[in-house]
């Protein structure tokens, strides 16, 4: 097998090791680097056939991790089917803006058709799931013209009635304008409850300024804080993107009781992918939450070339959006990665009483010592701070 850095010849690092190492080998490097092995839910043949026979078919997984949690005396089991879904965009990004966003609404509508037919409570989807992740070009027109209403939008009102339809709650990550407050822009995820109504909003806290990640040229640094939302199926929160390198804003959707969090996000193979499968795992860990990351998949061509800023030639193209997507445990168990190439949906039952019982077992909320953080944080953010280093003196 030779495969070229960032490129699109490799369906997974988990197929890759399946097909070249001895099933012996292979379970035993999977124990050490996935943890317990989760189960395989059962997929109906004719579910299994609905994501192939799709006008554009779409891998189809389903694990369940919820034998990782005991059985407790005092509470019932709170077991959740999550739904990720990855998608590449449908039509050529200079095709007309309406013409876009409808086509990724209805081949993402029949991907929730099918996350319903699983048993699915909650999905979320990919960041700024109804545009090409046009921000590499610097161009506003006609990017800006894909930012919706969180509240009334066009692409809400479809999430709305995907939700009431199936009784489920939507996580819909989009490019918001916010009409009432002179249109700025925002890169938001509205939860909209299981009953179809909108449940609140989370904006992106934290933008990228690295390779073609050119938000900053299209909206603001996010004013919500960290809301985690109550659902009928847990307590949810919503780290969008580029905020996964930043771990306190992992740790404060757990200060504020979140028991789920989404990281939907649009990243590329050459920029971030060694860093893709450690940082939202290790917030799991660190935080006694489920985590699930979420990347687009995919390569977006733009009429107009742009530079990268970096003295190499101009181009048309982000790179390879590798997908990828996974769920990880509190305990630090995932499940396999969706494909680095194709769409996918990936169903994970969980039981949400896992993350108190790793919070007994490790402690790490209660060791946690975030009355000394806080001081030095305080101090440390001063204009007038001296570092605490310690060195040794001259004689
Ligand atoms: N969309 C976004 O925030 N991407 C930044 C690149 C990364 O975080 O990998």
């Amino acid at each position: 097998m030779s495969i070229k850095p960032s490129s699109e010849s490799l369906e997974s690092v988990e197929s890759a090791l399946k097909e070249h190492l001895p099933p012996a080998v292979y379970d035993e490097v999977r124990r050490v680097l996935y943890g317990k092995p989760v189960a395989e839910l059962p997929i109906a043949p004719s579910v299994a056939a609905s994501a192939q026979s799709q006008a554009a078919s779409f891998e189809l997984k389903a694990y369940s991790m919820a034998a990782l949690a005991t059985k407790e005396q005092v509470r019932q089991p709170r077991l959740v089917r999550i739904g990720l879904i990855q998608h590449a965009t449908p039509l050529p990004t200079d095709a007309p803006v309406l013409e876009q966003i409808e086509a990724i609404h209805a081949k993402i509508g029949q991907m929730v058709d099918t996350a319903a037919q699983l048993g699915v409570n909650i999905v979320c989807f990919q960041e700024a799931w109804t545009m090409p992740f046009a921000f590499c070009t610097r161009e506003k027109d006609p990017w800006l013209q894909f930012s919706e209403s969180a509240e009334t939008g066009k692409t809400t009102q479809f999430c709305q009635s995907l939700a009431k339809r199936y009784n489920m709650v939507i996580v819909s990550p989009i490019l918001e304008r916010d009409e009432v407050h002179n249109d700025t822009i925002w890169n938001t995820a509205v939860v909209i409850n299981s009953n179809g109504r909108v449940l609140g909003k989370h904006r992106k806290n934290h933008i990228p300024r690295v390779g073609d990640f050119n938000e900053s040229t299209y909206y603001m640094e996010g004013n919500t804080g960290h809301p985690v939302f109550e659902t009928a199926f847990g307590k949810i929160a919503i780290n969008i993107c580029y905020g996964r390198h930043h771990p306190l804003n992992w740790f404060m959707f757990a200060v504020n009781g979140a028991e789920i969090v989404f990281n939907p996000s649009a990243t590329v193979g050459a920029l971030s992918e060694p860093m893709w499968s450690i940082e939202a795992r290790c917030a799991a860990i660190a935080n006694s939450y489920y985590s699930c990351g979420i990347n687009r998949v995919g390569t977006e061509s733009f009429a107009n070339e742009f530079t990268s800023g970096d003295g190499k030639p101009a181009h048309k193209d982000f790179g390879h959006f590798y997908g990828s997507s996974y769920v990880t445990a509190p305990d630090g168990t995932r499940t396999p990665g969706l494909s680095r190439v194709r769409d996918g949906l990936l169903v994970t039952e969980v039981d949400l009483n896992l993350c108190r019982q790793v919070k007994d077992k490790w402690g790490f909320p209660m060791t946690q010592r975030r009355d000394l953080y806080a001081e030095s944080l305080a101090e440390a953010v001063r204009l007038d701070y001296k570092p605490q280093i310690i060195r040794e003196k001259p004689e």
